[in-house]
């Protein structure tokens, strides 16, 4: 599903948030959104979930106007993501259920999601249970199961640690390529962003314009990414990251 905003922008009273945002995210197209903390980033996709509303300008999904949440654009939250009282299997078959489909069709499907996510034996298991990484690959199985045409994610895997979180970024690039989703990534991780986006956008500081945008292409990648190594370090300069190496210096009568 094609999502365009046209001259964007958003205010929180006399807070600018987003300044004049013009793009066209093509059907099937894996954007991530990089940017300072607080520059605006969530507030985008709050706008494309329909939780937020443009001040000005227009924002459409499949070319029509964005107004509403629909099941169509599932929002994936980095945590709190699963109802505490409810077993994994139940979390993933209510997203069904939401959509009123029968109850066993429902649980049947979500035993098949767990185990494409690698969950089973711990279908019967409550979030607090399990570690955090099961609990965001449940919630990746709940936000599969319904096959939405927009997937939103929001940090997803911002708590986890760097050898969970790499794991679970090849989790998510599989379930990409086999449903094929338009997908929106927010994330601090350029690391992230270059190994899932098709295309990166890079933001200023509030209120949001963008700096740069740079196209990956739809491209086979590794977690191995020396091969976008000068990208990596422009996008990480934008950000304000020093990437030079400094030659260390050697103290008097040191020997090479
Ligand atoms: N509902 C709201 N009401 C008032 N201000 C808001 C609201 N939502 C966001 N803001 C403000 O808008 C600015 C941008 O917030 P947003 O969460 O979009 O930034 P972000 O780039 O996602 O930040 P981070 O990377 O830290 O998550 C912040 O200053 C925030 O306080």
């Amino acid at each position: 599903m094609e999502l365009q905003f046209s001259q964007v922008t958003k205010s929180f009273g006399d807070l600018n948030v987003i300044k004049l945002f013009d793009t066209t995210i093509r059907n099937g197209e894996i954007v991530a959104l990089v940017g300072p903390s607080g520059c605006g980033k969530s507030t985008l996709l709050h706008m494309l979930a329909g939780l937020q509303q443009p001040s000005t300008g227009t924002l459409t999904a499949g070319g029509s106007s964005v107004a509403n949440p629909s099941p169509e654009r599932t929002l994936v939250f980095q945590e709190h993501a699963l109802y505490p009282w409810m077993t994994l299997l139940d979390n993933v078959a209510l997203a069904l259920e939401f959509q009123d489909q029968p109850r066993k069709a429902s649980l049947e499907e979500a035993r098949k999601w767990l185990s494409r996510v690698r969950l089973v034996g711990f279908e019967g298991y409550y979030p607090h249970q399990v570690s955090g990484g099961m609990r965001q690959r449940c919630a990746l199985a709940r936000a599969f199961i319904a096959r939405p045409k927009v997937l939103l994610l929001d940090e997803p895997f911002g708590a986890l640690d760097a050898l969970t979180r790499m794991t679970l970024q090849s989790v998510l690039k599989d379930l990409i390529e086999e449903e094929r989703p338009t997908v929106v990534l927010v994330t601090h991780d350029v690391d992230e962003a270059l190994y899932l986006a098709d295309r990166v956008m890079v933001f200023s500081q509030r209120p949001a314009t963008v700096l740069r945008e740079v196209e990956l292409g739809h491209i086979p990648k590794t977690h191995d990414l020396s091969a976008f190594a000068d990208v990596r370090r422009e996008v990480l300069n934008l950000l304000g990251i020093d990437t030079d190496e400094h030659e260390p210096t050697h103290s008097e009568g040191e020997t090479a």
